[in-house]
């Protein structure tokens, strides 16, 4: 398909500035506590992202950061969302927990459903609206628990597709898989178990394969309107892989932000409203 056939659709998104941005703690395997971290450069990166996303013609929320919450720039990680349904964030580690409730009350006048297993939002789930009458992809492994797809499932009333992650490197979903479309993913395939790339292969035989060198410049870790793929520039191998797709890359320095663990998809939460 030519890059003229892809159709965008306008997106809400919610980003957190990196106001409190540090790497105090390290719970992934890209954190590292010994390396100072620029935050006015992640200020100027982040900032870019937002205007980037609007200049798209997107609306982009701004949550307040909240002090002693350093992580809080992982917006993607807050909540899931889908046709106005809001299911909640429960973080793994306890340095992120309290991100929940300043993300709980954004979500004021959606419903809400509080989650009572572990779960990291979008970090971990991804809707595809136009797979499948619609359908969630879940990853389980390192973050989010098993028994949050179920919940994820009762509360969004959609099916949820389990994919069990199994390389530490790629903890969450949106670290090894992302929608490009409505309906077509990319991803990576060693970041899953081996029934996982079954079922993968089996409903989405389109896909576009991404390959290590793509997962570890977090060329996974993006978003896309339909048509514009916006992912950081670190990805240009996988800038091109879109690019033969059909779709358009859009390539942001967001450097800063991989130092704790995350990229483009990270910071921005999509509002299904
Ligand atoms: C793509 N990824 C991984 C995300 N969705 N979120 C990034 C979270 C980073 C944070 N330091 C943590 O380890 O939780």
């Amino acid at each position: 398909m030519s890059d003229t056939e892809r159709m965008p659709r306008v997106r809400t998104y919610l980003m957190c500035p990196p106001e409190h941005f540090t790497v105090e703690y390290a719970i992934n395997p890209w954190m590292d506590t010994t390396v100072p971290v620029d935050a006015a450069l992640a200020g100027k990166q982040w900032e870019l992202l937002r205007t980037t996303l609007i200049d798209l013609g997107h609306t982009v929320h701004v949550l307040d950061p909240v002090e002693g919450l350093p992580d809080m720039v992982y917006a993607a990680n807050g909540a899931f969302s889908v046709d106005g349904r809001v299911y909640g964030a429960r973080f793994r580690h306890p340095q992120r927990s309290a991100e929940a409730a300043a993300h709980r009350e954004f979500y004021t006048g959606w419903q809400f459903i509080e989650p009572e297993h572990v779960n990291e939002g979008e970090g971990d789930f991804a809707y595809l609206p136009g797979a499948y009458g619609g359908v969630i992809l879940a990853g389980h492994g390192f973050r989010t628990e098993l028994p949050a797809h179920a919940e994820a499932q009762e509360a969004l009333g959609r099916p949820v597709i389990s994919l069990r992650l199994v390389d530490p490197a790629f903890y969450h979903l949106d670290t090894a898989l992302a929608a490009l479309d409505d309906h077509n993913i990319t991803y990576y395939p060693e970041a899953f178990s081996p029934s996982a790339r079954r079922v993968l292969a089996q409903l989405f035989p389109d896909a576009v394969i991404a390959d290590r060198a793509d997962a570890e410049a977090f060329g996974l870790n993006l978003v896309s309107d339909g048509r514009h793929v916006i992912l950081n520039t670190e990805a240009t191998a996988m800038g091109e892989k879109v690019r033969a797709a059909g779709y358009t890359p859009v390539h942001v320095e967001l450097a800063e932000l991989k130092r704790g663990g995350g990229s483009v998809k990270c910071a921005v939460a999509e509002l299904r409203a």
